[in-house]
């Protein structure tokens, strides 16, 4: 009979990267030596080489790790078919495991980009995608409902839309991420229009008609108006947009007048 050793050895073994997340210097340093190390962390707080920034601390370990591998691919740190050792922590501050994990090509998601590489704060982004996934699964009283919200570079997108009706949020300073404010965002996503979000959260409008020019948008062809403007308001402002279809039940965000991001609540 082999010794606990001897099975986490083979279980640490053949690995092509050895990922740490948040590490303490000294757990840092004891990993010093080893090839292939990354550290995925708020800041790069150790000085490690290869460094992968985590905008956001996913409680959710799973989510955590998915975010450093897809952001070490962005880096062509790792790549499709390597294993990962990700050693991080589950119950308190320090590093108490160690996950195998096989880099996929799905884990490509675009997620990471969406959070890095965002005027917004990526805590803004994400209450965003919050709110989305919580109407996508449960829909406005148990009925499908779409929603448009243009996050960050409000002053531009602002200048490219109009008003449908009063603006609920004028002279409000509620945040996205606020109690009250996901309420409200579930209720008003029944009428037309955009929510416009500044780039720290605050809810500047919602029924806003977005006028963006739709030249050069890249846009798949099947969606329809509400994901048309979506994505062109993108290309013509910093903006990012993240957009529930009420006929397919899915979120799409869009950027430069892209999509870069399509998933299904349901999965969330
Ligand atoms: N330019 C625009 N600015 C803001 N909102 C818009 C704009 N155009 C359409 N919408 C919103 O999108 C809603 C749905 O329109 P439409 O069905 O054409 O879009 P869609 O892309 O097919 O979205 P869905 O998949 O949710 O049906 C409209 O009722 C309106 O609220
Ligand atoms: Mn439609």
């Amino acid at each position: 009979m082999s010794s606990l050793s001897a099975v986490l050895s083979e279980f640490a073994s053949d690995v092509d990267a050895v990922f740490l997340f948040s590490p303490s210097r000294g757990f840092y340093e004891s990993f010093e030596e080893i090839e292939n190390l990354v550290v995925v962390a708020p800041e790069n707080a150790v000085d490690a080489p290869e460094f992968v920034e985590l905008p956001l601390e996913f409680d959710n370990v799973r989510d955590r790790i998915r975010f450093g591998i897809e952001g070490a691919m962005g880096s062509e740190i790792v790549d499709e078919g390597d294993t990962a050792a990700c050693i991080a922590s589950v119950f308190d501050d320090d590093s108490d495991s160690l996950i195998r994990v096989r880099v996929e090509e799905s884990m490509r998601s675009g997620i990471y980009d969406l959070f890095t590489n965002s005027r917004a704060d990526p805590s803004v982004i994400r209450d965003v995608f919050e709110v989305a996934i919580e109407l996508g699964k449960k829909g406005q009283k148990g009925k499908p409902v779409g929603a448009l919200f243009v996050v960050g570079d409000a002053g531009k997108v602002m200048n490219k839309s109009r008003p449908l009706s009063y603006n609920p949020f004028e002279k409000s300073h509620v945040h996205v991420g606020d109690p009250i404010v996901n309420v409200m965002l579930k209720e008003f996503s029944r009428l037309d229009g955009a929510f416009v979000i500044s780039d720290s959260g605050k809810l500047v409008s919602a029924y806003r008609y977005l006028e963006p020019g739709a030249e050069g948008v890249d846009i798949p062809k099947g969606l329809g108006t509400r994901h048309m403007a979506g994505g062109a308001i993108t290309r013509d402002t910093n903006a990012t947009a993240i957009v529930l279809s009420e006929s397919d039940g899915l979120i799409r965000a869009f950027k430069g007048g892209k999509l870069i991001l399509e998933i299904d609540p349901e999965e969330y």
